[in-house]
């Protein structure tokens, strides 16, 4: 097996391939977070007046949520690396479709705030994310109101002009989904009374931490079992805010995971997010041995962000409860590679959600496990990996399918650089679509990533 590209008729495919060498050492820094960045430029495009935005992740997904906010007729312009200016106007209609590449956050917020705004568009997105669910959001859209044709729950689907304000509702979150949640709360500040969301499962609440810094009121209840309720009056307007990107925990993990299976490693990895809605991952792989401490804790615009030290570690496989999925739900890809380099069975329940992401990643995962010799095998929403512990964990010597999903992509690199034999992946552009300096960060502390 060789680097090498494939060529279709007007593509060319890069095959990165990942090769085990010496320990991974040294220092670098998170990527912006992807949800809090989608989040950063919708609502400052909804705000009038002149928002700054430093630390923008500039990947495929959330650029193409700044294209979209032009679309609708906000100024969004770049003054530097992750420096962003955005100065919200009074929505339009936008003449052509509205176009998501990859991204399931970008399409899905909006869609909500485009039905807030009471303005008509067209939204659509790659192979990937046409096959994914849009029903869950134009549901709760619908019972507010909205008019909306779609193709059987899938995309490409068109919102239509409505001049009438939206119904308040009461709506309770059918999935644990913080794309559905902040769809309907977008959609909400178009609502002539009271909307209130009830989520029985706490998903990330970036959402409602952020309306409430754009000057939005909301609040939140428990709802006294281990959810809660969000009330937000319809009709209030966004004031600008600045805000600071913290860096995102679920992109960190990889150099992190790498650190925690390659022999000797100490690796650094400087300024994530610690949202207690999204560290499900660190608790889990703490779990599990690792040695990984916070340090330089400290508050940076209201959030929880650290500086995450990861050594490399003998792990052992536990059970991992369902009630954390949603606090981790896009780091099980690179869970179960570290599942497959501990001893012992790791166990990962109440995974259903995996089934409708970029590409089912139960299905992506297994696969890719079971192509490079480790034991995995899954359900309906569970996965089980069996690790055999040691070095190499994994056999490796595989090409991967990824299916048009990034993580599934950078997961088989990190299990590339301590597998037995190199990892091969039939496609790296996606990527980019959530951290295009992915293969240079892993490479600048010591990885083997040829492209
Ligand atoms: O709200 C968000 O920013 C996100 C929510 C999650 O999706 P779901 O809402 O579909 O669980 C997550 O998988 C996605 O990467 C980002
Ligand atoms: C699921 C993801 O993103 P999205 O839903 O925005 O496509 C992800 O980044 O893993």
């Amino acid at each position: 097996m060789s680097a090498s590209t494939s060529k279709s008729s007007d593509t060319v495919t890069r095959r990165p391939i990942a090769t085990k060498g010496g320990s991974l050492s040294g220092t670098v820094t998170a990527p912006g977070d992807k949800s809090i960045s989608h989040r950063s430029l919708i609502l400052s495009a909804l705000a009038k007046g002149e928002s700054a935005i430093t630390g923008l992740l500039e990947a495929d997904d959330v650029l193409r949520t700044a294209a979209s906010m032009r679309a609708l007729g906000a100024s969004v312009e770049r003054d530097g690396p992750g420096k962003w200016r955005v100065i919200g106007e009074q929505w339009q209609s936008p003449e052509k479709s509205l176009y998501f590449g990859n991204s399931g956050t970008g399409v899905r917020l909006v869609m909500g705030a485009v039905a807030g705004a009471g303005i008509r568009a067209s939204f659509d997105g790659d192979i990937s994310l046409r096959g994914r669910p849009m029903g869950r959001v134009l549901e709760p859209l619908r019972m507010m109101g909205v008019e909306a044709d779609d193709r059987e729950g899938r995309l490409p689907v068109t919102i239509k002009e409505n001049g009438n304000g939206l119904r308040a509702v009461e709506v309770k979150l059918a999935s644990a989904s913080a794309q559905v949640k902040s769809a309907i709360l977008l959609a909400a500040l178009g609502a002539s009374g009271t909307v209130r969301v009830h989520e029985p499962v706490l998903c990330r609440d970036h959402t409602e931490r952020m309306l409430s810094a754009f000057g939005v009121e909301l609040s939140t209840a428990s709802d006294g079992k281990d959810g809660r309720f969000i009330t937000m009056d319809g009709g209030q307007s966004l004031k600008p805010c600045d805000v600071n990107v913290p860096g995102d925990p679920s992109s960190a993990a990889f150099a992190i995971a790498a650190a925690l299976i390659v022999p000797h490693s100490d690796v650094v990895v400087k300024g994530v997010l610690l949202n207690p809605l999204r560290t499900g991952l660190y608790q889990t792989l703490r779990e599990m041995g690792a040695d990984i401490t916070f340090e330089n804790q400290r508050v940076e615009n209201g959030e929880d962000v650290a500086d995450i030290r990861a050594r490399h570690s003998v792990l052992r496989g536990i059970e991992v409860p369902a009630a954390r999925a949603p606090s981790m739900i896009d780091e099980y890809p690179i869970l179960s590679v570290v599942a497959a380099f501990a001893h012992g069975e790791t166990m990962m329940t109440g995974l259903e959600e995996l089934r409708v992401k970029e590409s089912d990643r139960i299905a992506s995962v297994e696969a890719g496990l079971v192509a490079c010799g480790a034991d995995a095998v899954s359900g309906p929403d569970w996965l089980k990996v069996s690790g055999a512990g040691g070095t190499p964990g994994m056999i490796g010597g595989a090409l991967i399918k990824t299916n048009h999903d990034h993580r599934i992509a950078m997961s088989f690199l990190v299990a590339g650089l301590a597998s037995e034999q190199p990892i091969e992946i039939d496609d790296a552009s996606m990527i980019a679509t959530s951290f295009p300096d992915f293969i240079d960060q892993i490479n600048s502390i010591g990885g083997n990533i040829k492209q």
